[in-house]
């Protein structure tokens, strides 16, 4: 078996060719490459506090169909990736021993405690076994070498001051160019098969037909949403409008799954948005996309600073809430059968899709903080099992912003179920999408069958408290919106907004935007 310059890259949440620092790297190092994935057990443990199942079954689906990508690429390369069942420390120490002479291991820094528990083991295991180890930094849009702070403790706390920051001093990186052809696998090493989810002792994935997510997994199926969303539809010149929408595909890019996994580089959405401006238009849609990678960013930044306490009960802020633990209203919450309509519905889309949009995420994690009062770690780990764009620093930190108790520099910020739920399903649709025993209520009424007549509920045969739950909780503030017509604040409105701005004008008034959407929840 020839050995001689052979690098081992493990691929953890970077599971592309492109603009991939760490192929990158090994191309111009090595002889021989080996791409290796380990399906590691400890991600199909339970999780930390309620031992919740921690990879669910969308997410897993979405992991082996991404894998199985990044192999068919990597064949079309000369390569091939190498799958594994185990832990990555003990199969690059079995790797090292069968391959004789590597002369590397190398993989891209994660941030979090658990990755980087995984990253010290095999460390130890490359030290005992006389191996250099190689790591580079990904995942992220504007590089930690490049952010004009000195050191991540002096990362600012609030969003705003981050984002104006690397905007006017710092640059995104150019694309790294993706090899013609991969340097090959040692000669004789076997590839291994990627399990199925059976093989995992896990659950396979029902597929529902309403999924706001129908997509695959991998690199190939990234790159062609992207191409759908900007090139083929021009759906990004519209995204600000749409992206607080709730029922279909494209209201929003959808990139969250393939950026977790690393399948597309945030670098390449970057310069695609720039040449998208350059070719077609620039607006305050197109540079919304950035905006939002940048809370992605910013996330992770957070992780690096403030290390643990992103998954301490008091957060970042290091506050004590008398939060309950009450497990029926947790169960309620997690099965969507809370009594109130809107919460309900985005809960079993999860459920039932392992997807919920943005709008949907920060309304039931204001519900379970801020009404139930529950231990915000029950919503983030309940997300962490199912959520298929399920990323460490982007859950946990938008968590813990939620909660009061993160990076949220307002005070008491309470979403009304109500209020949300006619501002952006002003007809219902999306209740009934996902509530069948409401879908004789018509119209807005759907958000609150507790208010109606007997006589109207009896006509649309709903039983509260029998085919419908009655409220766990009734916010005394949600009466100020019963009974309105909708309407005001909803997506659609939020369309006519104005034409076109200078880039700075219309990123100020894109921040305003942004805070005045926030004042009045
Ligand atoms: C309680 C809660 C938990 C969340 N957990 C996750 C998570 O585990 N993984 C995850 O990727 N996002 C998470 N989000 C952020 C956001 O809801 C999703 O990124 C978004 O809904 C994914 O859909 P999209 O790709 O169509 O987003 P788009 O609206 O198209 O946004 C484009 C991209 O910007 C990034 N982005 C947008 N909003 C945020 C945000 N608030 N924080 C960080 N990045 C953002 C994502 O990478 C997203 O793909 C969470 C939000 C909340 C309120
Ligand atoms: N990648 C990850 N995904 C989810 N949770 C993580 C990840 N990495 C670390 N954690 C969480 O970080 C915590 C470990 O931090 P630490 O060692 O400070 O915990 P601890 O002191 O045992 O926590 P606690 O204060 O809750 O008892 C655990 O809650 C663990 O679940």
């Amino acid at each position: 078996m020839s050995a001689s310059r052979t690098i081992i890259c493990l691929l953890r949440n970077d599971l592309r060719l492109h603009d991939n620092e760490l192929l990158h790297w090994a191309q111009r190092n090595a002889e021989y490459i080996v791409p290796l994935y380990c399906f590691d057990p400890r991600h199909y443990v339970g999780t930390y506090h309620f031992n919740l199942p921690k990879t669910g079954p969308f997410r897993l689906r979405f992991l082996l169909e991404s894998v199985k990508d990044l192999r068919n690429t990597l064949v079309n390369k000369g390569s091939n990736l190498v799958v594994r069942r185990g832990k990555p420390e003990t199969v690059i120490a079995e790797l090292i021993k069968q391959l004789g002479s590597v002369s590397g291991v190398a993989f891209q820094e994660e941030v979090t405690a658990e990755e980087l528990n995984v990253e010290k083991k095999v460390r130890e295991v490359c030290a005992k076994l006389n191996v250099k180890v190689h790591t580079c930094w990904g995942s992220t849009l504007f590089h930690r070498d490049d952010l004009p702070f000195h050191h991540s403790s002096s990362l600012p706390d609030v969003y705003t001051q981050f984002r104006k920051a690397v905007e006017t001093q710092s640059r995104v990186r150019p694309l790294l160019q993706t090899p013609e052809k991969l340097n090959p696998l040692p000669v004789g090493l076997e590839e291994g098969s990627v399990p199925t989810a059976e093989d995992l002792e896990q659950t396979e994935a029902v597929t529902d037909p309403r999924s706001a997510f129908p997509c695959s997994g991998g690199e190939t199926h990234a790159l062609a949403r992207l191409k759908h969303y900007f090139w083929d539809t021009d759906l990004v010149a519209t995204y600000k409008e749409t992206r607080n929408g709730l029922i279909g595909v494209d209201y929003s890019t959808k990139f969250a799954p393939w950026l977790a996994m690393g399948c597309i580089s945030p670098r390449y959405i970057y310069h695609q948005i720039k040449q998208y401006e350059t070719e077609r238009t620039a607006n305050q849609s197109t540079y919304w996309v950035i905006f939002e990678l940048l809370w992605r960013d910013y996330f992770r930044f957070v992780a690096l600073k403030y290390g643990n306490r992103m998954f301490h009960v008091k957060g970042l802020q290091e506050k004590s809430v008398p939060w309950k633990r009450d497990m029926k209203l947790f169960d309620a919450w997690k099965e969507g059968r809370t009594g109130v309509p809107f919460v309900d519905a985005n809960m079993r889309e999860l459920a039932m899709t392992g997807f919920m949009s943005n709008r949907g995420r920060q309304n039931v994690a204001s519900f379970l903080t801020k009404d139930l009062c529950l231990d915000w770690r029950m919503g983030a780990e309940w997300f962490e099992y199912l959520l298929i764009d399920y990323d460490v620093c982007s859950n946990y930190g938008n968590w813990l912003y939620s909660a009061g108790i993160g990076n949220d520099p307002r005070e008491n910020r309470k979403f009304n179920m109500i209020k949300q739920g006619l501002d952006y399903d002003s007809n219902g649709d999306y209740v009934r999408q996902w509530l069948p025993e409401l879908q004789t209520i018509r119209g807005a009424d759907v958000h609150t069958p507790w208010i109606l007549s007997s006589a109207a509920l009896s006509h649309a045969q709903v039983s509260l408290g029998d085919t419908y739950p009655t409220p766990v909780i009734v916010a005394p503030e949600w009466s100020r919106h019963f009974n309105k017509k909708p309407g005001g604040g909803g997506p659609s409105q939020r369309g006519k907004k104005g034409p076109s701005h200078t880039p700075k004008q219309h990123r100020d008034r894109g921040i305003d935007f942004y805070f005045s959407r926030s004042k009045n929840l």
